[in-house]
């Protein structure tokens, strides 16, 4: 397997302590990821290094079939390039409607001229139902994003993160709040957007993890303690002491 994203040996110290030490990364093209850990193994920072908005000190971070480094780049040349990431709280446009939020979010062109010129085409259309399909959310095309639940808004933002068609998408606990069903739904969508996309999420909640069905990495005190399948972590002892065991 090729890797998407290759994280190699990066650390990274606030005030002196190491969030991030030596830590190596890889994922492939198409597959879906868990990232599980303690509070403060470095996860958050983990996604703030990936996505530009922290800098380590120390390693490399490559993209791509270039294995273009992405610690030169701007946070927003980084999304550019095909890394998308979702925060763990819903942020979308509570006063618009599903249509208009996707609207919103679908690669326009670029610039004051070419933003203002810019009208929806049948073209538009098509890609705003077909990614409402994709997340679920085809029947609620006319509602106000305030209207929707909190399952349904995270979906609507999936949805938006879709419209900029990422390779990569980095998913911060997309199953905190949700109800049993939003969770089911929320599992089976992650999984079928990992047939053509690499997703990595993050995620405390271990039954959702479960039902992800996929490799698990492990992050303790910046590295990595384990990796493998879920059932092959949660018999490791380590894994046991500092996080499962607990
Ligand atoms: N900007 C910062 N300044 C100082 N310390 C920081 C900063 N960002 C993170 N840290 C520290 O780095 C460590 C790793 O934090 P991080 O948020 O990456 O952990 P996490 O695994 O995401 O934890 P959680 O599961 O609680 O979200 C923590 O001890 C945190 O306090």
């Amino acid at each position: 397997m090729t890797a998407l994203l290759e994280v190699s040996g990066v650390s990274k110290s606030f005030d002196g302590f190491k969030a991030i030490n030596n830590l190596s990364f890889s994922i492939g093209e198409a597959e879906l990821r868990a990232v599980i850990g303690p509070n403060g193994a470095g996860k958050t920072t983990f996604m703030d290094i990936v996505t530009g908005k922290t800098r380590p000190d120390e390693g490399e971070v490559r993209w791509g079939e270039k294995s273009q480094s992405l610690l030169k780049m701007s946070e927003a040349r980084i999304a550019q390039a095909g890394i998308g990431r979702k925060f763990q709280r819903p942020t979308v446009f509570e006063d618009q409607t599903v249509t208009e939020n996707l609207i919103m979010a679908l690669k326009a062109p670029r610039g004051p001229f070419a933003v203002m010129r810019w009208k929806p085409t049948r073209d538009t259309d098509e890609r705003v139902s077909d990614l409402a399909r994709q997340v679920g959310l085809a029947d609620q095309l006319d509602r106000r994003a305030g209207e929707l639940s909190h399952g349904q808004k995270q979906w609507l933002e999936i949805g938006m993160l879709l419209a900029q068609e990422p390779r990569l998408l980095l998913v911060d606990e997309p199953a905190a709040g949700m109800t049993l069903a939003e969770r089911e739904q929320t599992t089976a969508l992650l999984r079928r957007l990992a047939e053509t996309h690499a997703v990595v999420v993050v995620e405390h909640d271990m039954e959702f993890v479960r039902r992800l069905n996929c490799k698990v990495t492990v992050l303790h005190q910046g590295s990595v303690l384990a990796e493998g399948s879920l059932d092959h972590v949660s018999a490791n002892p380590d894994v046991i002491k500092v996080y499962l065991g607990r």
